[in-house]
């Protein structure tokens, strides 16, 4: 399998000096589902922003190689970048963030407008993302009149409409009511794209990705098969991670076979 995404020997400190990333090393190859599970402040976001160019380990006092989708993100090379962010695309844990037109559709429009599509050709693929999301009746309306699952759904169809062979979805699941984070899920796992997603929600991460990794610290704790993390009770304990009462990740991963 291609390495769709490799992040090496990062390090990463926050302009006040504190160091969030200390020596991370993640591969990704092309096609994989993987979640970014680990507790609260271990560096999660942080590593993600790192995908598309938003930190880079040359700011402060980084270090480190971050290489995606065949390119390597350098600041420096803004033609890189403005391709990195072609091909990976970000879904942020709060679709306001990157909700900011008047219509859903000129959202959509918004990236593909900005790579320079104009015509039949933008139409299509607005049309395209916001079918993927089962949102193209609203299409005409105003994003911030939308719920927040819809908000979610849209805020998915922007990165979408940009074709990106990288998707990252920071906490997809947050907010969702059981239907839309079922109907979410069959979206992710029909898209034909790498798919990192960070989450504290387990049994989501069970049922998209076939692999985890736990970040804790700042440092990868573990990488495996997530029914196996799942079901290593000393592992999961050690860093803060806590399955719904009566989850069984070996039954619930069997079910899912079947
Ligand atoms: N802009 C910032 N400036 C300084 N420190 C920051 C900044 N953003 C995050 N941090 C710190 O970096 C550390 C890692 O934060 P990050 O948001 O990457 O963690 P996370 O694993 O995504 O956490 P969570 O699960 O709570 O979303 C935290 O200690 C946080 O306080």
């Amino acid at each position: 399998m291609t390495a769709s995404l490799t992040v090496s020997d990062l390090h990463f400190a926050y302009p006040d000096g504190r160091e969030v990333l200390h020596g991370v090393d993640l591969t990704v190859g092309a096609g994989e589902r993987v979640a970014l599970l680990g507790p609260n402040g271990a560096g999660k976001t942080t590593l993600v922003l790192h995908l598309n160019g938003i930190l880079h380990p040359g700011s402060g006092s980084g270090s480190g190689t971050v290489d995606v989708a065949g390119l390597t993100v350098d600041p420096g090379d803004r033609a890189a970048i403005a391709e990195i962010r072609r091909r990976v695309g970000i879904v942020f844990q709060d679709p306001d963030d990157q909700l900011f037109m008047p219509t859903v559709a000129e959202d959509v429009a918004f990236g593909p407008a900005n790579l320079g599509l104009r015509g039949a050709e933008l139409q299509e693929r607005v049309d395209e993302a916001l079918a993927a999301v089962d949102m193209a009746a609203h299409r005409d309306q105003v994003p911030h009149h939308l719920s927040f699952g819809q908000r979610r759904r849209v805020a998915v169809a922007t990165v979408l409409a940009m074709r990106p062979e990288i998707l990252v979805l920071d906490e997809p699941s947050s907010n969702l009511d059981p239907a839309s984070r079922r109907e979410l899920a069959e979206i992710l796992r029909s898209l034909p794209v790498t798919v990192l997603m960070v989450t504290h929600d387990l049994p989501y991460a069970l049922e998209l990705c076939p692999r985890s990794v736990i970040l804790d610290q700042g440092r990868i704790a573990a990488d495996g098969k997530t029914v196996d993390l799942l079901s290593d009770p000393e592992l999961m304990r050690g860093h803060r991670l806590e399955l719904p009462f009566g989850f069984d990740p070996a039954f619930a991963a069997g079910q899912l076979r079947t």
